[in-house]
């Protein structure tokens, strides 16, 4: 643990002390892992606020997350032989991170995988829509979810499944955390892989959700801009500091075709993720083009990845990449 890291334990209150399980430290955005065995609910509150405000005033420090865990007793998650797990995450929102998760599951599943979609995204949950499920509500047995078909073979959960739209938007960490847990602990039986469409950012949620659902690895997605890489490094930062192999960066909206002309030009820029990638040492799986008819065909319910278009190619390109790297991780 680096000396920065030792520092920022000092300043942690008492309780937090004799509960931390995990501080670390990278480029001033601290995650602290704590062992909330015992706490109710308004204890776990407190415990989080009290963490928050010991370290946000700290030197260089920008940014505090906080996970709390079951308690430290409990035996460390064995390997599962259920699925494996893919997070799909972003440092900012809008870069396309939840029309790359449904399509990567829509092209996994035409590589023959077995494939479970979670939509982790609880305050935007837009894969009701790309999957074309919306006002569907899954069934339960045994006091579990039964994921819901698609016609693209994909199964999937969502909480836009579960509630009203712009329902969830109002919940606070711990019921996120509680509803994230229902969609991962259903029956997801008979399934390969379970894509996980993270809410974007590097927050609370995420930690929690990444702390308890351990996934195999994880997949980063940018468009080109300089702001939204810089962003991306943070995610790139979050994976790294909670131990979730990145599998690698998927440049979005880069290069923009004219519908009209078929000219490319680059609005965004190009090639600005592949070279963020190759500088952290991270493989890069592909580019996605900004293209006016992935917008529309996601709008309608359509994947992209499912037909044989450039812009499913675009898709079945990553997901080739996505499906080798599962494979010599098996
Ligand atoms: N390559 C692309 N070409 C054209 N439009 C795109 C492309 N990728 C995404 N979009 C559009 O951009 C918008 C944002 O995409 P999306 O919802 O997937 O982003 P996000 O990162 O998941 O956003 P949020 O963080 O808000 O959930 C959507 O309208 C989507 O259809």
């Amino acid at each position: 643990m680096s000396a920065d890291a030792e520092a920022l334990k000092t300043l942690l209150p008492e309780d937090a002390k004799r509960r931390l399980s995990t501080l670390l430290e990278r480029q001033g955005a601290v995650t602290v892992v704590l062992d909330a065995g015992g706490l109710d609910q308004l204890g776990r509150d407190k415990l989080e606020i009290a963490v928050k405000a010991a370290l946000r005033g700290a030197e260089g420090v920008s940014e505090v997350r906080v996970a709390l865990t079951a308690d430290k007793a409990e035996p460390a998650p064995v390997p599962r032989n259920g699925p494996r797990i893919i997070a799909v995450g972003s440092g900012k929102g809008g870069v396309g991170k939840s029309t790359l998760s449904a399509n990567l599951a829509v092209a996994l599943a035409r590589l023959g995988l077995r494939v479970g979609l979670v939509d982790a995204d609880i305050y935007g949950p837009s894969q009701p829509r790309l999957m074309a499920s919306e006002g569907r509500k899954p069934t339960a047995h045994d006091e579990k979810l039964v994921p819901l078909d698609t016609q693209w073979g994909v199964r999937m959960l969502s909480v836009g499944n579960l509630v009203e739209p712009g329902r969830a938007v109002a919940w606070r960490g711990p019921m996120a955390g509680g509803a994230l847990g229902q969609l991962m602990d259903a029956h997801w039986d008979n399934t390969d892989v379970i894509v996980i469409d993270l809410p974007p950012g590097t927050g609370d949620v995420q930690l929690t959700m990444v702390q308890k659902h351990k996934p195999d690895g994880a997949v980063i997605v940018s468009t080109p801009q300089d702001l939204a890489l810089i962003d991306a490094t943070r995610a790139m930062n979050f994976f790294e500091q909670t131990r979730v192999p990145v599998i690698g960066m998927v440049e979005n909206m880069s290069g923009y075709v004219c519908p009209h002309c078929g000219e490319e030009s680059d609005p965004f820029g190009h090639g600005g993720a592949q070279d963020m990638a190759v500088k952290g040492g991270v493989a890069f799986l592909g580019h996605i083009p900004l293209d006016l008819a992935i917008r529309q065909e996601s709008d309608a319910g359509r994947p992209p990845a499912a037909g044989d278009t450039a812009q499913g190619q675009a898709f079945m390109a990553v997901a080739r990449k996505v499906a080798d790297w599962l494979e010599q991780t098996a």
